[in-house]
């Protein structure tokens, strides 16, 4: 029987004088990730025979020319430059930034291509990634704006996963961002990505309250009364089995988190203190809702400690499996759903 191909693994490889390639590189430092996926790094030779030398990494790498001519078995890497660009480690600086974009745009045009079948991006420092050509606070709005879907902001591991109303919002401008249909839009969102991500066939879902306390009762701010719990009521009236609004310290401090498939918070840091708290190291930011698989660890740059080789790889080898358990995922899901009958099998 014809052996399937393996899945070809994208990686960009986020901002040069960060943590992200030593990650990236580490965790193929262990070859029987080789037997799971085939990696494509978008960088270049030079860049990564230095990351290699100056971290002392156990790896061998194969310069591709390009992305569909990758070789199973092999780490790969597209030459996205050919000049050598210093890397500071720890420097906050435009130059790492614009590699970082470089390395992105040129994975992304490969997915888009079906050159690649996922994608897992190491971090990027959101400030030296701006210029005219690239405004984006971060990968999930680019994605949105490459690839069909809306996206979400899905922080997940096994046991909690949490979507955002609002991502990468100002809290001034949190409040009047957060409308009936912003919540349905994302709800809808992180149901179908539970069922059709992760095989949860009925998903609970909770919605967090955007004020303290959930408002109480109007006593402190009116956007729970007036957005939140009508439109939490509507949905489960439609018969989808969502809940809320929680008062969200309550929520995660009484562990009411492990009663539910998902979690949808309000705002950024609403979400992902908790989630961070709870899970770094072996979190995942997946972006849901769009028609290609993205994943990054839970981590930033992390300039503190760059270039010192004590990078943790931990949360970067979960997004690389995350990666893959959802293409597989979507996979089954569209067989199942394509047709429905031909999968069950009858009990006598
Ligand atoms: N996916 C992404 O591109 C992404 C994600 C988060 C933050 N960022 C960006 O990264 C930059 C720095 O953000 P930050 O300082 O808030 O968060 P950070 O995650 O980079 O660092 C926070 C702390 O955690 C430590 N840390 C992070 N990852 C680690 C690892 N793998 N092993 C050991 N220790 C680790 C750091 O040393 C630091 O002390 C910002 O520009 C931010 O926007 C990017
Ligand atoms: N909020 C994300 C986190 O803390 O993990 C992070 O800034 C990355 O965002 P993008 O995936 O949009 O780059």
């Amino acid at each position: 029987m014809k052996e399937k191909a393996k899945i070809k693994l994208g990686i960009s490889i986020g901002d040069l004088n960060g943590i992200g390639g030593e990650v990236a590189l580490k965790t193929f430092e262990d070859s029987r990730m080789l037997d799971f996926c085939t990696p494509v790094i978008f960088a270049s030779n030079k860049t990564i025979s230095h990351l290699k030398s100056t971290l002392q990494l156990d790896i061998q790498f194969t310069g591709i020319p390009e992305p569909s001519k990758a070789i199973d078995g092999k780490i790969n890497v597209v030459n996205v430059w050919k000049e050598s660009p210093e890397i500071r480690f720890g420097v906050e600086e435009k130059q790492a930034g614009t590699y970082a974009i470089k390395s992105l745009r040129a994975a992304v045009n490969a997915l888009k291509k079906d050159d690649i079948d996922v994608l897992v991006t190491a971090p990027i420092n959101k400030k030296n990634i701006q210029d005219k050509d690239y405004g984006f606070p971060g990968h999930t709005d680019y994605l949105a704006q490459q690839l069909e879907g809306d996206s979400l902001m899905f922080m997940v591991t096994d046991k909690l996963k949490v979507g955002l109303l609002t991502d990468h919002v100002a809290v001034k401008d949190v409040a009047d961002a957060i409308t009936p249909e912003l919540i349905r839009k994302k709800v809808m969102l992180i149901q179908q990505s539970l069922k059709m991500d992760f095989g949860i066939r009925k998903p609970r879902i909770a919605v967090l309250g955007i004020n303290p306390h959930s408002g109480d009762d109007g006593v402190i701010g009116q956007e729970d009364e007036q957005v939140m719990k009508p439109t939490i009521k509507a949905l489960f009236n439609e018969g989808h089995l969502v809940y809320g609004p929680y008062a969200a310290d309550g929520f995660f401090g009484s562990a009411t988190y492990l009663q539910f498939d998902g979690v949808v918070a309000a705002y950024h840091d609403q979400g992902l203190i908790p989630f961070k708290t709870l899970s770094f190291g072996k979190g995942v930011n997946y972006t849901a809702g769009l028609s290609k698989v993205r994943t990054s660890p839970d981590h930033g740059t992390a300039l503190d400690i760059a270039g010192k080789g004590v990078a943790d790889e931990s949360s970067f080898k979960e997004a690389v499996y995350m990666a893959l358990q959802i293409f597989k995922n979507r996979e089954e899901y569209r067989e199942l759903t394509a047709n429905p009958l031909k999968k069950q099998k009858l009990k006598r």
